[in-house]
């Protein structure tokens, strides 16, 4: 049976999948609030809006729980990944997604598509393309003020924009006090998550997150590529390590082509359908089939 919405969850990072063929819900700005709202709707980190075939290419949309929409999500791409071998849209062990910030590879590892594999491209961590303002450079160990306290900031896109700050200890009330801050100052064009990194050993790298538009998240994958890039440029990691973070692990590889491979589990909470009353309060277009069969009862 088609349902409204289903729901996801990598490492306790939760996405409602709204599919496009199923729903004809609008994914306008105050409806996302809603919907990702933990009291007032059903609750997540973010939308997964698809599958939107264009030329046979399965595309994508990500969209933070302040309705701003994200060029890339390692954990929504597992995700989007296991619904669609779920819904049985993909049959293949080996498939593409395509997001704005750049199409991506995934090889599935088990039976139940719990466990995936994504080449996530490769970081860039050159201002223009994070992008981060003033002059052309790469943002490594580089100065920020925020308030009267300075701090050294590595900054990269792995199709989206992260800035990476190690410290030598890391808790989420600091990632709560400190996120915001970075997440919107004035050197960020497009605003940015930020890590909080703790370098445990060559192989082992401990993250605190502050997600663009989402806030505290217990895990993220492209904040694992991004953190794993940066440990790795400083010589701080070897090429393969565990990201370890509040929600659990995820593992990263940088291959000798500068491809960072992301491993990491995935699986599904609930699917169901809207209440008439959050029907009436999210704006714009609705499921018309929706409203029909509620007319007939
Ligand atoms: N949770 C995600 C990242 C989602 C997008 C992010 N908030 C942004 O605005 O770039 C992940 O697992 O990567």
């Amino acid at each position: 049976m088609e349902m409204d919405y289903y729901k996801y969850q990598a490492l306790g990072n939760d996405y409602i999948v709204i599919d496009p063929n199923k729903s004809n819900l609008n994914v306008m700005n105050e409806n996302v609030k809603l919907l990702c709202d933990r009291n007032f709707g059903i609750g997540s980190d973010g939308i997964l809006y698809g599958p939107i075939y264009e030329n046979e290419i399965i595309k994508l949309r990500i969209l933070n729980p302040d309705g701003s929409e994200a060029e890339k999500s390692g954990n929504g791409i597992r995700i989007f990944a296991k619904y669609l071998i779920d819904s049985g849209y993909v049959k293949d062990r080996a498939f593409q997604i395509s997001t704005l910030g750049g199409t991506v590879n995934i090889e599935v590892l088990d039976e139940n598509a719990t466990l995936l594999r994504v080449d996530m491209g490769v970081a860039s961590f050159l201002s223009e393309e994070i992008p981060v303002n003033g002059a052309l450079r790469e943002v490594i160990n580089e100065k920020l003020l925020i308030g009267d306290h300075e701090y050294r900031i590595n900054c990269v896109t792995v199709g989206n924009p992260h800035c990476v700050i190690l410290c030598s200890d890391i808790s989420e009330r600091l990632a709560k006090e400190l996120g915001p801050k970075f997440e919107s100052n004035s050197i960020f064009p497009n605003r940015t998550n930020v890590q909080f990194l703790k370098i445990m050993d060559k192989n082992n790298i401990q993250i605190e997150i502050w997600e663009r538009g989402a806030g505290y998240t217990l895990a993220s994958g492209s904040s694992s590529c991004a953190a794993a890039s940066v440990a790795y440029k400083l010589g701080l990691a070897e090429n393969k390590m565990k990201v370890h973070m509040a929600g659990g692990v995820i593992e990263i590889e940088i291959t000798s082509s500068g491809h960072i491979v992301m491993t990491g589990s995935v699986y599904g909470v609930s699917q169901g359908f809207f209440h008439k009353d959050l029907l009436k309060r999210v704006n714009g277009k609705i499921d018309a089939r929706r409203v029909i069969k509620e007319k007939k009862t």
